[in-house]
């Protein structure tokens, strides 16, 4: 029993989405509802010495629930960006742009000139007596590696409401104090805001501590072109796991959608990935440490095998054995590795020059039909199946592979079959590995579809039948494709693969009802 959030009355019943506020009657419930919906998620923040605060289902969560829609708490250019509109972070078109007439800095047109977020930079800059003065537009530009924390900081005395509740936001100081990337930002955020501002209104370690704030809580927003950066109050809370249970969409305003594309139980820790779930284990483990300054200890990092994938495995040196090789142990990635099978070991010497050759190889290629098929063949010789270099071609493949319109109706049998056992493969192993990178594992589920439907179309011209299972499998990628990426938006090219998976969906059932 708990007393009604209204009367005080004691009561079992409470609110069924959040299942943390009580109340005695329907009517108690209504009138407090205006309140309380802008806090009631199927979710609590809880705090441990580990993690710090963190979010924790307070009710099992459906799979495809939204779980929280929340928008910018703060936006600005990225750290790293050739000059963009500071209205809507756009990029500058240098043929056709306009200089604000307070402060200097280029915009799209009149229409930016006027955004709300512009003013914080605009007042900074008029105040300084000379306008800001941008010339190149195709390189990254050293002035706005300031300009988000300097639009941040004038919210210390424009906008109260917001300044607090950025600072509630961890900034991670003391761990950050001294790092290299410390020193970076100190000397081109830090001591450049106070010298190209001219100001003296932000003391040093007020600025510090806006720049760890927006490096350990910022998200890259895909809605402009490049992406920007904004802080989302709620979402600041959740935790990383390299193989989380939230998904991550924006709508076409910028606002993040959290979704669950699986039951999560009631009691579970919510969690988002910080970096790219698609990486080898060393790469997301050194970018975490980089950025957000801790060492990740998820199920899939305390696993070498990676949940039985081998995602990162080389083969066995030995031509004899069919074995893989990997660390000994977990926190041996950078000593000796050793072979499953054989036991026999190898150096980390051995493990970098193929690591390094493989990427580079990747990199430099240009991503052909024939070109991937080499490298297949190639790094084949060590590097298994799974392996993610080996499944990062056959995506390009999967890809490739029937890309143009029509193009799927000439590909050769071996050409439709090798999309479509590549395309299984993958969405297996990343449904196993990455189950919230949904914008890629609904594109690949689409190109399954696409596949087998074309397999179903060329084996109906000869018998004259559309093979039943053939129908079935083809609906069930497709179906999946629309469940990935229901909630991506039509501005970004996954909208666009949803609106067609769900006119094909319609068509296939009524084909199957026939
Ligand atoms: C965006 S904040 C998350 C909220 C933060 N715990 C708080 O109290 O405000 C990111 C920071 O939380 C901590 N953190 C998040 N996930 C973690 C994890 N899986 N393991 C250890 N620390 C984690 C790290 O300090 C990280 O830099």
């Amino acid at each position: 029993m708990n007393p009604c959030h209204i009367c005080q009355t004691e009561t079992k019943n409470s609110c069924s989405n959040c299942k943390q506020v009580f109340y005695c009657s329907a009517e108690h419930q209504k009138k407090d509802w205006k309140e309380h919906k802008k806090n009631c998620h199927p979710f609590k923040i809880a705090v441990n010495n580990e993690l710090g605060r963190h979010l924790v289902a307070t009710r099992t969560i459906k799979p495809f629930e939204i779980v929280l829609k929340e928008t910018p708490l703060f936006r600005g250019p990225s750290q790293l960006t050739a000059p963009v509109c500071l209205g809507c972070l756009n990029a500058i078109d240098p043929q056709d742009y306009k200089n604000c007439e307070k402060c200097g800095w280029p915009l799209c047109g009149d229409e930016c000139v006027y955004k709300a977020e512009h003013i914080y930079e605009c007042e900074l800059t008029a105040a300084r007596g000379k306008p800001a003065n941008v010339q190149e537009f195709t390189n990254p530009h050293p002035l706005y590696q300031c300009l988000s924390t300097a639009r941040c900081l004038m919210l210390r005395d424009k906008d109260m409401e917001r300044w607090k509740k950025i600072n509630e936001l961890e900034s991670l100081e003391d761990q950050r104090r001294g790092s290299m990337q410390w020193k970076a930002d100190y000397e081109s955020v830090c001591k450049f805001i106070l010298k190209f501002f001219n100001t003296k209104l932000f003391s040093e370690d007020e600025i510090m501590r806006i720049i760890g704030i927006l490096q350990i809580n910022g998200h890259e927003v895909p809605t402009s072109d490049p992406p920007h950066v904004a802080l989302f109050y709620k979402a600041s809370f959740l935790e990383h796991s390299c193989t989380p249970n939230l998904a991550k969409s924006f709508n076409k305003d910028g606002n993040l959608i959290l979704w669950a594309p699986k039951e999560i139980k009631k009691g579970s820790h919510l969690s988002i990935c910080y970096s790219d779930a698609v990486w080898s284990t060393g790469d997301r483990q050194r970018h975490l440490m980089q950025t957000k300054i801790f060492k990740c200890q998820c199920p899939r990092c305390l696993d070498v095998t990676e949940y039985g994938t081998n995602y990162c495995a080389l083969k066995c040196e030995k031509d004899s054995c069919r074995g893989l090789m990997l660390p000994a142990s977990l926190n041996d990635w950078h000593k000796e590795w050793t072979c499953m099978e054989c036991k026999s070991q190898v150096d980390k010497v051995y493990v970098n020059n193929i690591l390094e050759r493989a990427g580079s190889d990747i990199n430099a290629m240009e991503k052909t039909k024939e070109n991937c098929l080499k490298y297949l063949q190639h790094y084949g010789k060590w590097l298994p199946g799974n392996h993610y270099y080996m499944c990062e071609v056959k995506l390009y493949l999967v890809q490739q592979l029937g890309k143009q319109v029509n193009e799927l109706m000439v590909l050769s049998a071996e050409e439709l079959n090798m999309k479509l056992e590549y395309g299984k493969e993958l969405v297996e192993l990343y449904e196993k590995l990455a189950p919230c990178e949904v914008r890629m594992l609904g594109t690949l589920c689409f190109e399954v579809h696409s596949a087998i439907a074309e397999n179903t179309r060329r084996i109906s011209l000869q018998t004259s039948l559309s093979p039943k299972e053939l129908l079935e499998e083809s609906l069930l990628y497709v179906e999946k494709a629309v469940g990935y990426l229901q909630y991506e938006s039509d501005i970004f090219v996954e909208g666009h693969i949803l609106k067609q998976a769900k006119i094909n969906r319609d068509a296939l059932k009524m084909v199957m009802r026939m």
